[in-house]
């Protein structure tokens, strides 16, 4: 008989000591084998514990309560694993409860991060003012991904004054320690006004210049190349990079746009703490990255001199923007800072500036240019509403603002909704906050991600799952007049009191762009006070950028093939995982009116 059978039976079966008493511990196979069957329990009942917790948390919910942790079997690992490897999977999985998008605790490698789901708690998010500084994150990144100094890091960490032009009570970080104010204030000069002006008039100058680089003006001959990615990456990226840090930082490491593509791609395996031995090659990239960006700040303090400001008052052919240079004089200010860090920290700004909007306009002209009658009902709307010339076929920046065509903005808005993948970050250094009925415990990180957000089932329209959350629908935020059950929220569900921005192109009887009730739920930008102070700059980029290639080009998709690489999910817009072929030529002068 085998050792674990047992020996001492009752009528109603083994008793649990007759069980124990039967085995032959002596035996150390036996002993192996009992070990081995025993070692899940713990893990099992940590387990089950942790589900009765989370089940009870959601359904007898306390005002105010910490949200509950997500159960998970190892108790010091907690979710890292799925959380690292399998993202997207799994921040749906784990941020459902009931259907509905819930905030949950997760534990990873013994510390605890908040995900902060679901739209009205995310708006409740945006709204406290608590919540508004993203420096935990930017820290974070500095250090890791960018490469800050550690005696340059100090300075961010020690900075818990907030973003805001009053600091809080409680800190006492010197005025010129505040990094957090400081730089959010110059962004939002360089990117609110003029200051915006003017920077999008450079890049969009810049972009035709690349643009005929590549199709020449007068030549209307196909032009075949093999990926619609890389052309966007290079004649966008140029014009993104060249226009807000000026011409000398390509002109002098001529390879720096090819090495951001490449470092952006490596981001995701800094942001998980990959030694360099483990990468040589990314590391190898970022050290050229940085090197050129120092090369390219030692050129402009040698060169720049105040009469080199250009007529537009911003621009000058060292530092290329008044950004640059409030940034040179503002952190040098700061204690610890040398021209390493201002390296470390100006890569972190090149990356922010250039790595979403040049895939997410890569996407956006994808998408029209893969559905040919979607073509060419674009490009008749463009020339119908005066937004692009038909005799230059080139749009016109304030024409394009104000009466963008409301079928542009949705194709905008839905290409941003399905393809960004974002964690917004948010701690309360000084106190708990509570926001939206739940609490999240002081110094804890809040994250919110966008694409739990963006693919949440019980917010957005899908015409009664004609239109999947999964899939690219240009008429997703169209408002038809008279047709109940259009526009981009569930009909079914209450819009609330939230409205982010007026309706476009309101004429009678056509469709109107809308985003009215989804605050919390469109969130591409993050939100409140620490929203992207890009934004705006992005998006005259993305619709200029495909207003002029549809206005002005005609473009062939060579292949069916598309498939999505979710490989830097967290850290900003989905690319295509293959590459694209395509042909381009240039569209006559007169022709493109159409309807
Ligand atoms: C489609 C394009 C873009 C997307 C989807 C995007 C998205 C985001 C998101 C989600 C955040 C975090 C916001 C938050 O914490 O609430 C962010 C931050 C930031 N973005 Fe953008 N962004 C884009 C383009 C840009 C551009 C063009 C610039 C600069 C010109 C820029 C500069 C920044 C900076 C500097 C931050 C960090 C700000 C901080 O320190 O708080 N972004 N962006």
């Amino acid at each position: 008989m085998d050792a674990l059978t047992l020996s001492n039976h009752t009528a109603a079966g083994p008793t649990p000591h007759g069980f124990l008493r039967s085995i032959n511990l002596s035996d150390s196979k036996t002993t192996a084998r009992v070990v081995i069957l025993l070692l899940p329990f713990p893990f099992l009942l940590h387990y089950l514990i942790g589900l009765a917790l989370f089940h009870h948390a959601h359904l007898r919910p306390k005002t105010n309560q910490v949200p509950p942790t997500l159960p998970h079997l190892i108790p010091l690992l907690g979710s890292a694993i799925p959380f690292a490897f399998d993202c997207a999977n799994f921040i749906r999985r784990a941020t459902q409860y009931a259907n509905t998008l819930v905030p949950v605790r997760l534990t990873l490698l013994a510390s605890s991060i908040f995900l902060f789901q679901g739209r009205r708690t995310v708006a409740a998010v945006w709204k406290e003012p608590r919540l508004g500084s993203p420096i935990l994150i930017y820290t974070f990144a500095l250090q890791h991904v960018f490469g800050m100094p550690a005696r340059a890091l100090a300075a961010y960490r020690a900075d818990n004054s907030g973003s805001h032009r009053r600091p809080h009570p409680a800190s006492n970080v010197e005025e010129r320690n505040r990094v957090d104010y400081l730089t959010h204030q110059i962004l939002f000069r360089a990117f609110g006004g003029r200051g915006l002006q003017v920077a999008v008039e450079r890049c969009v100058g810049i972009l035709g210049r690349e643009l005929g680089g590549v199709v020449p003006p007068g030549e209307e001959e196909w032009v075949e190349m093999g990926d619609l990615g890389g052309f966007v990456q290079m004649v966008l990226g140029t014009a993104v990079l060249e226009g807000l840090y000026g011409p000398a930082l390509g002109r002098l490491s001529p390879g720096f746009l090819g090495d951001l593509w490449a470092f952006d791609r490596a981001t995701p395996k800094f942001a998980k703490l990959m030694p360099r031995w483990l990468m040589p090659e990314a590391y190898r990239v970022r050290g050229r990255l940085l090197e050129g960006i120092r090369r390219w700040h030692d050129y402009a303090r040698q060169h720049f001199h105040e009469a080199a400001v250009g007529e537009d008052g911003d621009a000058d052919p060292y530092w290329g923007s008044e950004m640059v240079r409030s940034r040179q004089k503002v952190l040098m200010e700061v204690d610890g800072q040398d021209y390493e860090a201002l390296a470390a920290a100006d890569l972190g700004l090149i990356w922010a500036s250039v790595t979403n909007v040049v895939p997410s306009t890569l996407m956006t002209a994808l998408h029209i240019f893969r559905n040919p009658s979607l073509t060419t009902r674009l490009r008749s709307l463009l020339f119908s509403s005066g937004t692009v010339s038909p005799t230059t076929l080139k749009p016109d920046l304030t024409t394009l603002l104000h009466s963008t065509p409301p079928l542009l903005s949705s194709i905008y808005a839905e290409t941003l909704r399905l393809h960004l993948q974002a964690y917004v970050t948010r701690s309360s250094p000084h106190a708990d906050v509570t926001v939206g009925g739940w609490t999240l415990p002081r110094d804890k990180v809040c994250m919110v991600n966008t694409y739990a957000a963006h693919m949440d089932e019980g917010v957005w329209n899908t015409r009664g799952g004609r239109y999947p959350v999964g899939k690219f629908w240009e008429e997703r935020f169209l408002v038809y007049p008279g047709v109940p059950g259009s526009g981009p929220l569930r009909p079914d569900i209450e819009k609330g009191p939230v409205k982010v921005e007026k309706k476009e192109g309101a004429t009678k009887g056509e469709p109107t762009f809308s985003l009215e009730g989804l605050e919390g739920a469109w969130i591409p930008y993050g939100g409140g006070y620490a929203a992207c102070p890009g934004r705006h700059f992005a998006k005259r980029i993305i619709l200029y950028t495909t207003a002029l290639l549809v206005g002005g080009y005609d473009i062939e998709i060579l292949t069916d093939r598309l498939e999505m690489d979710d490989s830097c999910f967290g850290l900003g817009t989905q690319k295509p995982k293959h590459e694209v072929p395509f042909r381009i030529r240039r569209r006559k002068g007169g022709e493109g009116i159409v309807g």
